[in-house]
């Protein structure tokens, strides 16, 4: 796989006209990881994924993206680096057939036709969507919007992903189909970076969590860590992972592994058994 690499170094950017949203902010997600960015609601997350895929650039400071710089980089070249899935999934739709949007990015890359369709079948099986391959993008519900979305990046076939809120309008089986196609991209090499309010799904898929608060980054560790920073308990529209939660309340070490959880709690059962 191509190279993965996010970088920002010592970036600034501001809306027009507003004080700067972000200060002198700086971080790297590798190739594998998946990471989370969390926050509270204008903090500035969805401004600094828009950063990352090049669609804004920094007042200061440098983006760089599979070792290019976006302020220099052409957008095609960026976009066989990283792709995007908007928070709100229909403002990235723009063809009037599931099967011609999954193919748009392929066939706008200049990639032969039947290269193109193998890609498009693939993603759209991958995605469960290949009953829907000629309906017209607004006729699908929400989640099979937001899997469409996901189908197009499939096929677009890029290292490097950015994805806000990429949950938020799944059900119960359209989040596992979402989870396993997660686990997968994450053995495969596959560098993601995703924004989330559901601290449950980020404490069992990212293994690193960032904070952003007041313009940087304000932690950089595991979920058991950063999702029960008081502080961003404080101020975000998240709530504390239910698992690290109970661990605390029970007065055990916290985990998000539902095995060591019972593990443990087995363990503190059979002690107070043997002690009655
Ligand atoms: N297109 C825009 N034009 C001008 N200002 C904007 C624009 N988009 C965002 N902003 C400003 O940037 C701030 C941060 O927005 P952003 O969407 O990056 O936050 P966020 O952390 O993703 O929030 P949320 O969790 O609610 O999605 C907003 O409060 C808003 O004032």
């Amino acid at each position: 796989m191509a190279d993965a690499s996010l970088c920002f170094e010592q970036v600034r950017y501001g809306w027009d006209g507003a004080p700067p949203l972000l200060k002198e902010l700086s971080l790297t997600v590798a190739a594998g990881e998946c990471v989370a960015l969390v926050g509270a609601n204008g903090a500035g997350k969805s401004t600094l994924l828009r950063l990352a895929c090049g669609l804004l650039a920094p007042s200061e400071g440098r983006v760089s993206v599979g070792g290019l710089d976006t302020r220099n980089a052409r957008p095609p070249m960026l976009a066989r680096v990283a792709g995007m899935m908007f928070q709100e999934a229909e403002r990235q739709l723009c063809r009037g057939r599931v099967r011609e949007e999954v193919a748009f990015a392929s066939r706008l890359a200049g990639l032969p036709e039947a290269e193109v369709e193998r890609r498009t079948a693939g993603a759209l099986e991958v995605t469960s969507l290949t009953a829907h391959a000629d309906a017209h993008p607004f006729d699908l519900n929400a989640g099979e919007r937001r899997l469409l979305t996901l189908a197009a990046l499939i096929a677009q076939d890029v290292p490097l992903l950015l994805l806000d809120e990429p949950t938020r309008d799944f059900d119960a089986a359209q989040l596992a189909l979402f989870e396993g196609w997660l686990a997968r991209e994450k053995s495969a090499g596959r560098a993601i970076l995703l924004i989330s309010h559901d601290y449950d799904f980020v404490a069992r898929n990212c293994p690193r969590v960032l904070h952003l608060a007041g313009g940087g980054v304000v932690a950089d560790g595991p979920p058991e860590q950063v999702l029960h920073d008081p502080a961003l308990q404080g101020d975000s529209a998240g709530a504390a992972p239910t698992l690290p939660a109970l661990c605390r309340a029970l007065g055990l070490a916290p985990t998000t592994d539902a095995a060591c959880f019972d593990a443990a709690w087995r363990a503190v059962l059979s002690k107070s058994r043997g002690e009655a």
